[in-house]
């Protein structure tokens, strides 16, 4: 099957000053390859600062990377560092919805926005687009009119899937979604988003220091450390039978 998302040898340098006038660069990701197919997940793990979500951003388009491809069912999006297009099919939830939501919007009004500058939908298609997405993710057409901070935790993990979602996206990167929620919102969630995939071949890219939601979610894994992948491949494989020496100390803790 053809992965729907393919990277290849994807790396990224930040700059960081130290001092007046030195620079120093540090390399975060460095030849990173990996691929997905449809309805799959790939988690991505390893220590803090390993570059986990700098992967994640430059996935999603909010960094740019160096140098390195990113395909996506074939095509192109990022050729030697630079992205080539806007790409609304990768999409990104971070660990605190409201670092992404406007807190002066209502929900519908947000997701209206996001419909009227990425499509050509009529208000009467956009509107039912809404309702229809809300409803995908367990929330009622009312809350098209609620504000942000009217949302509880979980609540507003789903907004910002409504969100992720309404532009029907192929691939979804979970940067730590599902952290600060608690156990029991966590499962439905976790139950939600296995459901919409099932639903229709969404394909994720999950960030987590869970390993149980690694282990229950995910079919490849990913393991960085120091901006390199030190291990790839089956998750049921590496959970079995690790071989670096970062997943065998995450699996020890
Ligand atoms: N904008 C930036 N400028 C300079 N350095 C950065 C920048 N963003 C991240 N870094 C550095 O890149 C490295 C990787 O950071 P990143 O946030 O990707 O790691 P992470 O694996 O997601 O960590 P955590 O699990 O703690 O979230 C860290 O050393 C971080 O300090």
């Amino acid at each position: 099957m053809q992965p729907v998302l393919k990277v290849q040898a994807l790396s990224k340098t930040f700059k960081t000053r130290s001092g007046l006038f030195r620079r120093n660069k540090v390399k975060v990701l460095n030849d990173i390859s990996f691929a997905v197919a449809p309805g799959q997940t790939l988690a991505v793990i390893g220590e803090t600062g390993s570059g986990k979500s700098t992967l994640a951003k430059v996935l999603a388009g909010a960094e740019d990377a160096d140098s390195g491809q990113i395909l996506l069912n074939g095509d192109m999006i990022v050729d030697d560092g630079t992205t080539r297009r806007e790409c609304h099919h990768i999409r990104l939830i971070f660990q605190d919805p409201t670092r992404s939501l406007n807190p002066g919007l209502t929900i519908g009004e947000m997701l209206d926005d996001c419909l009227r500058f990425n499509t050509k939908l009529t208000e009467v298609q956009r509107n039912k687009k809404i309702e229809l997405t809300l409803s995908r993710v367990g929330l009622l057409s009312e809350h098209y009119e609620y504000y942000p901070h009217m949302f509880s935790g979980g609540q507003l993990q789903r907004v910002a899937l409504a969100r992720a979602l309404i532009l029907d996206p192929k691939v979804v990167v979970l940067d730590e979604a599902l952290s600060s929620l608690d156990p029991s919102v966590r499962a439905q969630i976790v139950n939600l988003l296995l459901k919409l995939q099932q639903e229709t071949d969404l394909t994720y890219v999950l960030i987590t220091h869970h390993l149980s939601l690694v282990k229950h979610m995910s079919d490849k894994l990913l393991v960085l450390n120091n901006g390199e992948a030190v291990e790839y491949g089956c998750c049921d494989t590496i959970f079995n039978r690790p071989q670096s020496k970062v997943m065998k100390k995450l699996l020890a803790v």
